[in-house]
């Protein structure tokens, strides 16, 4: 019996992998630039990629976050909501989340916002109610000052692919703590790889409630919704803002 519901799990799970990870198609060269093309909202998307850079890579935690919100735009209604990307990288998440009508501020490290600007513009300009802002988010680096949580509330927190072997993982915990407010929600895919991410999701857990949307093993995936657990005081809440 037990065998029988694995083997069906396996069998979505491979399923869903294969249909997400379809929407990527060939890698094409027009002129003397590469970019890879994605569907997502009926609408082509261009994404150019720089191998130099962790963060000018398209990860495929990025597709399966981008997946899930078309797929869900019901319950999960971007329109007119405020939206906050970590470690953005190439941008699709951003450009898709804009294209389905949110305000999207999208973050990264400085190296990384030029190729993240080109990619975000070239996608959204003339396409969306909103033209989404790029700008640096060093994690843990003046987040309180840069984001006051007075001004910068956030609907949602979206992220693909930034828990992993980093030195900065007690930075971001404190970023996503700080932005998170009561009525945020975190949409957050992540690749499972060695350790460090096992016990970053523990840590997370003591913080936020966690609810698994969805479980890839044959990418090594899942992505979770989480929110917060405590309900601050006004008092707290002016204090951290
Ligand atoms: C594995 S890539 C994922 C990129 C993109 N989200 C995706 O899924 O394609 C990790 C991203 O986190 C960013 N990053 C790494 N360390 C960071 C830090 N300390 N502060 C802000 N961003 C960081 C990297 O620049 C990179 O864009």
């Amino acid at each position: 019996m037990e065998d029988s519901k694995t083997k069906e799990g396996a069998a979505v799970d491979a399923e869903l992998a294969k249909a997400i990870m379809a929407r990527r198609f060939s890698p094409s060269l027009i002129g003397t630039e590469a970019w890879e093309g994605y569907i997502f909202s009926d609408m082509e998307i261009r994404i150019k990629e720089s191998t130099d850079l962790y963060g000018a890579v398209l990860w495929p935690s990025a597709i399966v976050l981008c997946h899930f919100l078309e797929t869900n735009r019901d319950e999960y209604n971007l329109t007119d909501k405020n939206v906050i990307e970590l470690g953005a990288g190439t941008g699709l998440v951003t450009i898709v989340s804009s294209l389905l009508g949110a305000k999207v501020t999208s973050t990264d490290l400085p190296d990384v916002l030029g190729n993240l600007q080109y990619n975000v513009m070239r996608n959204t300009k003339d396409r969306c109610k909103y033209i989404p802002l790029v700008t640096e988010l060093v994690w843990g680096q003046e987040v309180h000052q840069r984001f006051p949580r007075a001004t910068h509330c956030f609907d949602y927190i979206l992220a693909a692919d930034v828990v992993y072997a980093h030195p900065y993982l007690q930075e971001l915990m404190d970023t996503f703590d700080h932005l998170c407010q009561e009525n945020t929600q975190i949409l957050w895919a992540m690749r499972f790889r060695l350790d460090p991410e096992n016990s970053f999701v523990d840590r997370f857990r003591q913080r936020f409630h966690v609810e698994e949307l969805y479980n890839l093993p044959s990418l090594s995936i899942k992505l979770y919704r989480a929110w917060r657990k405590d309900k601050r005081t006004k008092e707290q809440r002016e204090a951290a803002a």
